[in-house]
């Protein structure tokens, strides 16, 4: 117990003397008190306590140490739906989320008999539950309920369940007014948005949308009845709610490939950080309630942090994800450092004045400024961010567009020795490219371990390497890059156990203790990648990664056995 002047007891109301020392948000006149206190302020004592400043608005910061793999905190979502930034490729489908259980289902199916919106049957659960399809169904009913079922193009372009968490979050104020104080009181940015890209994108995508079809008619109803149904329904209200979402939403991945879009009151207030401190899961079976976890030992007084962007791209298109979408400028260290924790993975080959090459690397002067000039380590070559710019977006088409033809092996070593030319070795393009290739060394036909040369294996053990090598400097505490760390181990000791197993055929006894300690290495590395794919095991690609490294950790331990 610390000593606290101000307050009341959260017993009798006296003025406090003591503070509980753990969450230092109740105070107690004395122990006695604050023992009465205890069993309904443990379902509430948290590590933590809500902060403000005037650059961060409000963050979560630890009021005592916590070690690492804590939960600090579980919570419910105040609004979870249907994913709400549809890809090109998701807009044209025709496999679209069910509105009760969000299982994914074929439009021009089943339906929800109330408001005929798309459902995976007619009698899902889900579209009876008053926080999951209870919540829009009735204002989707106000909408056209004559479209040919067979006009599959016509039902894409009336069912958007894409707008649906904004009409969900709306429906808030009705239903759940707590929740729906909550959800105002986030941050919106609705001030920097006004005239932006992403406020012509919502007004078109979802404002205008949601108000022809849906909140137009409940005016005329209200006019019709004399009777207000929602208080706040303009397109104000919505722009604002877009705001809300679009700074503070959480992916949700379910394991059959769908992806849903959330709001949780407290989780979103951690604010951001390239080196986060906390990683967070999904509980699929009890309403996609949210577990908040220490990645690492977090010390008293350190703010909570999750990444708000991808670990694996560059700073600056980092900076410029957070500009866009979340209005702020990190300044986190891995932001400030040019080199980004030392592994080069925003690197350019420098190309050297024109009359000579050079060996150099380029590197921004100062990473934090936009229009900043990128400068070479050993000769005076700079250029300008914006052809900086345009050389990685680029080679990021270039890539993205290779990696989704299925592409074969000859085709992304080709690419990689293309942008060798242009890139460091670490660029978080050739990253991308690498981390492909050495999943697809050991699995693509022709190309099984089994067929894979000494020198092939040697290649993909010393490129995996490398890869974990980068992974490690970036999070070290592997917060956040747990799959991609897990894929590289897994891919590291099964070229070991191949290249091994080889060398033991062919080898004398002498070199069994080598080889022996080769196996080693690869068993302890599977027992890392189990280890850190714990944070992943709620998705689909972890749960299927956990299970192959079970059966290689089995193989790889009975051939210890065989081989010592
Ligand atoms: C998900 S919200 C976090 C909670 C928010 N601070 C609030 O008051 O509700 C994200 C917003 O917090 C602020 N923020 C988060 N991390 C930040 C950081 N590292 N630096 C500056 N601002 C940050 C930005 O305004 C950002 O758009």
């Amino acid at each position: 117990m610390e000593d606290d002047k101000c307050g009341k007891c959260a017993i009798c109301g006296v003025k406090a003397s003591q503070t509980c020392s753990a969450c230092k948000s109740v105070q107690y006149c004395g122990a006695e008190h604050q023992k009465k206190h205890w069993k309904i302020h443990k379902l509430e004592c948290r590590p933590f306590c809500i902060a403000r400043d005037e650059e961060l608005g409000r963050y979560l910061m630890a009021t005592r140490d916590i070690a690492a793999n804590t939960v600090i905190f579980t919570e419910n979502p105040l609004v979870v739906g249907p994913k709400w930034f549809l890809n090109e490729k998701e807009e044209y489908s025709p496999i679209v989320p069910c509105v009760g259980c969000f299982a994914p289902c074929r439009v021009g199916t089943y339906t929800c008999a109330n408001c005929h919106w798309p459902a995976c049957s007619d009698s899902c659960p889900g579209l009876e539950n008053s926080k999951l399809h209870g919540l829009e169904c009735p204002i989707l009913c106000l909408g056209v309920r004559s479209i040919n079922p067979t006009d599959i193009k016509a039902l894409m372009d009336y069912y958007r369940t894409d707008t649906l968490v904004v009409l969900k979050s709306l429906m808030l104020q009705r239903k759940m007014p707590k929740k729906w104080q909550e959800l105002i009181d986030m941050q919106s940015h609705e001030n920097e948005r006004i005239g932006s890209e992403l406020q012509k994108d919502a007004e078109e995508r979802i404002v205008s949308y949601l108000m022809k079809n849906f909140l137009e008619p409940l005016k005329a109803l209200e006019v019709k009845s004399n009777k207000k149904i929602l208080e706040h329904c303009d397109a104000k209200i919505l722009h604002k709610i877009c705001g809300i979402i679009e700074t503070n939403y959480m992916c949700i991945n379910l394991l059959n490939g769908m992806e849903l879009s959330s709001l949780f009151t407290t989780a979103c207030m951690m604010e951001h950080s390239c080196l986060p401190n906390c990683y967070f899961s999904f509980d699929h079976y009890n309403g996609f309630k949210i577990s908040v976890t220490a990645g690492r030992d977090i010390k008293k007084g350190e703010h909570l942090q999750i990444m708000y962007s991808n670990m694996l791209w560059g700073t600056q298109m980092r900076q410029e994800h957070l500009a866009l979408t979340k209005h702020f400028l990190c300044r986190c260290e891995r932001c400030r450092d040019p080199t980004e924790l030392g592994t080069y993975f925003s690197g350019l080959r420098c190309i050297g004045p024109e009359s000579s090459t050079c060996s150099g690397i380029q590197l921004p002067e100062d990473p934090l400024a936009e229009k900043t000039d990128w400068v070479c380590n050993k000769c005076p070559m700079r250029i300008n961010s914006e052809e900086v710019r345009y050389l990685n977006t680029q080679m990021g088409e270039e890539v993205e567009v290779l990696l989704a033809s299925k592409p074969t092996i000859d085709q992304i070593e080709a690419l990689i020795e293309k942008l060798s030319r242009f890139l460091h070795r670490n660029h978080y393009h050739l990253f991308n490219l690498k981390h492909c290739l050495i999943q697809m060394y050991g699995t693509q036909s022709g190309y099984l371990l089994e067929d894979l040369s000494e020198k092939q294996l040697l290649e993909k053990i010393k490129t995996s390497e490398e890869l974990l090598d980068v992974c490690d400097k970036l999070d070290p505490h592997t917060v956040r890059l747990s799959l991609y760390v897990a894929i590289i181990l897994n891919e590291m000791q099964s070229a070991t156990v191949e290249y091994n197993k080889r060398q033991s055929k062919k080898s004398k006894d002498v070199e069994k203790d080598k080889i022996g300690a080769e196996l080693q290495k690869a068993s302890e590395w599977l027992t890392r990648a189990k280890r850190v794919l714990q944070k992943e095991l709620d998705t689909l690609q972890g749960s299927k990664l956990n299970d192959a490294l079970n059966k290689s950790i089995e193989s790889v331990g009975k051939l210890i056995a065989e081989t010592v």
